[in-house]
């Protein structure tokens, strides 16, 4: 099988990118962020504490006739930027873009962290990593993606994050329609469970391509690119008016600036993200001071290559035997 299911930015700026999926019979159908990096599929749910939902959709599995509590399980997650959630696990059906697991282990939230009660637009997460990096206790249990990979035509998923529309994720198959040129594949060290990658380098508006290593994560749950300092320092150097801001928490700029392009390196081919995904957003709304989409990572102690890389390529996340990833422009 194959299947494709429509991605769509939650807010004007990017900051996630939702899908429908339908849990359950009948189906309930919540708005999930598909991440790769991190491979837990959690919901709001009617097991979640009262006060920390905010306009979320829900998953009730007392109204499925499908839903199958998992006796003793729990899990807990925490992410990069210390948000939280955890519950209890059941089964049932879930179905993306077409394509079903008939038991799905769904991961309930019995509570969640405050940005996550803030966001209304996220109604829990599709974990997109490696089961590695899964929560549940006393055992992990299997992502979406290893339950439907042997049904899979091919076993891989892509994805075609867009600037300000609606883009896509496709499963089993890698529809040539979507990228220019064709796809460089590159190898992915599975240890401790991203898809973590060595980009062959980086070259900053029209100065020249620097051949060297960047080694990162390519995580679609991250809004923002987190690189080097070195390389960061380099980029707002050309902007005039850009400081590193202890009082925003990174790089800022002035909104009427015009950023350069970013290239980044994938073996011999390059990623060009545009300077304007980089002019990323005002800091707080109507403010004239903007946020930049490229970030240090060092506080993170990984780079990243989140939405503001990815929406500038097509990218196919292979789950065959050696795991690897395929890049091209579009
Ligand atoms: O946690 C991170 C990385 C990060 C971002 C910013 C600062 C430090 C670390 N991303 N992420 C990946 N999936 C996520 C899901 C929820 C929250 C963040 C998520």
């Amino acid at each position: 099988t194959s299947g494709s299911v429509a991605t769509s930015p939650i807010d004007s700026s990017d900051d996630a990118y939702s899908i429908p999926v339908s849990i359950g019979t009948p189906a309930q159908v919540l708005n999930l962020d598909l991440d790769t990096g991190s491979s837990d599929l959690w919901v709001f749910s009617s097991l979640t504490t009262a006060s920390e939902v905010n306009g979320q959709n829900i998953y009730t599995p007392s109204k499925s006739s499908t839903s199958k509590l998992v006796s003793g399980a729990t899990w807990k997650v925490k992410y990069g930027d210390e948000s939280t959630s955890s519950g209890v696990v059941y089964t049932d059906k879930v179905t993306v873009g077409g394509i079903t697991a008939s038991s799905q282990a769904v991961e309930v939230a019995k509570t969640v962290s405050a940005s996550f009660t803030s966001n209304s637009d996220i109604d829990g997460l599709i974990g997109m990593g490696f089961d590695s990096l899964n929560s549940a206790k006393p055992s992990a249990v299997p992502t979406f993606f290893d339950n439907i990979i042997g049904n899979l035509d091919s076993p891989v998923f892509t994805a075609d994050l867009k600037h300000n529309k609606a883009g896509s994720y496709d499963f089993g198959v890698i529809d040539s329609s979507k990228y220019t040129g064709s796809l460089t594949y590159v190898a992915v060290d599975t240890d401790p469970g991203y898809w973590k990658f060595t980009s062959s380098g980086y070259g900053i508006g029209s100065a020249a391509f620097k051949s060297t290593s960047v080694v990162g994560i390519a995580d679609t749950g991250t809004t923002l690119l987190y690189l080097d300092t070195a390389i960061v320092k380099a980029y707002y150097a050309t902007v005039s008016g850009a400081s590193n801001s202890a009082t925003y928490g990174g790089w800022v700029f002035k909104c009427s600036a015009t950023l350069p392009n970013f290239v980044f390196g994938v073996g011999s081919a390059k990623i060009t993200i545009p300077g304007s995904y980089i002019n990323y957003s005002p800091v707080t709304t109507g403010s004239s001071t903007c946020f930049g989409g490229l970030q240090d990572s060092t506080d993170i102690g990984i780079n990243i290559f989140g939405d503001v890389a990815l929406k500038a390529a097509f990218v196919v996340f292979d789950g065959s035997d050696t795991p690897r990833l395929g890049w091209a422009s579009k």
